[in-house]
């Protein structure tokens, strides 16, 4: 029997299996599910900063859909409540009801959806469904489904029968008040994704883990572009440090506007070594100048840079930048003597220290190009 009123026994296959406890006082992360999945190394397509955004949902009753996206974990207030109920940090729809008073119950295909255009058109390797603080209104079941469409195609555009959605989730259900973690095969590239609750309930955060494939007809047409920007397909593979912020966001597109913008590493304090991080361009490029930023890094910027660049898998390292002095919050401009043909770079600092972006102007080359449009073309939908 129950051991308490509100508490209701249930059989095997319970449906109230994945239920968080209520919040009990003190840190609401305490009792979090956090979990660890191979692909969140992977860049977010749907970071905000590259221009994702949660464009339509049927339904965002007690909390907008905006916050989907928002970079910080999602907070919990016990005590704020509003007109519409409690405040919660995350998209949170109404609850369902059935059809009349004999069947009280959401009928089993009702759900709640929202459209999150990607910041980048990409292949998905693993989307985080974050239901923090979410502990008995987290969806029963979450289901993801893609499309690609070119160009700025609004709500009705994709809303409309003629729009393919390739489902990436089947219905799933997941656990409140946690990261659930899907991996994601298949290597298509998509542009827009539609999440779906069922049968409604809050998600706090939403994650697409992928690679980024640009459109080699948008590069060409361009001519020189940044040969590392996130958004052209540079990725970041490896660093020495990640103490304080991520070596991954030097890469992001504008400027940075706080410390923890860029990369920022701890003070090393063993001798003769440095930090350092390497970065993949989307293909054989020709670089023929480099940007370093320190922009509010004023006590803790990179003492010296030295970049070099390798030219496939297994190319020997080459120096693009002798070791060079850095100001403190200032944007530096390197002009290279002779283009450096690359796949790979390497930003060295010494001894450490931060670097806020690093930008490689430049061009693929013609193998880099043919390449690209190889990637592009094999990942048609
Ligand atoms: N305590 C709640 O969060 N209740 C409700 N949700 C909000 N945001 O008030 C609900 O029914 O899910």
């Amino acid at each position: 029997m129950p051991s308490d009123e509100n508490q209701t026994e249930y059989s095997p296959g319970d449906p109230h299996a994945n239920d968080a406890a209520p919040y009990g006082g003190g840190d609401p992360y305490a009792d979090y599910r956090a979990g660890d999945f191979p692909f969140t190394g992977l860049v977010d397509l749907a970071d905000r900063r590259l221009g994702a955004g949660v464009i339509a949902a049927n339904d965002e009753f007690f909390a907008e859909r905006e916050n989907l996206l928002i970079r910080e974990p999602a907070v919990f207030d016990p005590e704020r409540f509003g007109h519409k109920g409690k405040i919660m940090d995350g998209w949170e729809t109404r609850r369902r009801r059935g059809a009349d008073a004999e069947h009280p119950f959401p009928a089993p295909e009702d759900h709640d959806w929202a459209i999150v255009r990607l910041g980048a058109p990409g292949i998905i390797r693993g989307i985080v469904v974050d239901t923090a603080h979410f502990r008995g209104n987290y969806p029963q079941r979450v289901s993801v489904q893609a499309t690609a469409v070119e160009g700025a195609p609004g709500p009705g555009e994709l809303l409309a029968d003629d729009v393919k959605w390739e489902e990436l989730v089947p219905p799933t259900p997941v656990r409140g008040h946690a990261a659930n973690g899907f991996e994601v095969t298949g290597g298509r590239r998509w542009t827009h994704l539609r999440v779906c609750q069922h049968p409604d309930g809050g998600i706090a955060r939403l994650r697409v883990h992928g690679e980024v494939v640009p459109d080699p007809a948008w590069l060409a047409a361009l001519g020189t572009i940044d040969l590392i920007s996130i958004l052209n397909g540079g990725t970041y593979e490896d660093a020495s440090d990640r103490f304080y912020s991520s070596p991954a966001q030097i890469i992001l597109p504008g400027t940075s506007r706080k410390m923890d913008d860029g990369w920022e590493n701890r003070r090393r304090r063993v001798r003769d070594t440095n930090d350092w991080v390497r970065f993949r361009l989307p293909a054989q490029g020709a670089v023929r100048a480099v940007e370093i930023d320190t922009a509010y890094l004023k006590g803790n910027a990179a003492g010296w840079i030295g970049l070099q660049g390798r030219d496939g898998e297994t190319g020997e390292w080459f120096e693009i930048l002798p070791r060079t002095r850095l100001q403190p919050d200032t944007l530096h401009r390197f002009v290279l003597d002779a283009e450096a043909v690359v796949t790979h770079v390497r930003l060295d600092a010494y001894p450490d220290g931060g670097v806020a972006r690093m930008r490689l102007h430049g061009s693929l080359t013609e193998a880099g190009a043919a390449e690209l449009a190889r990637r592009h073309q094999e990942s048609g939908a």
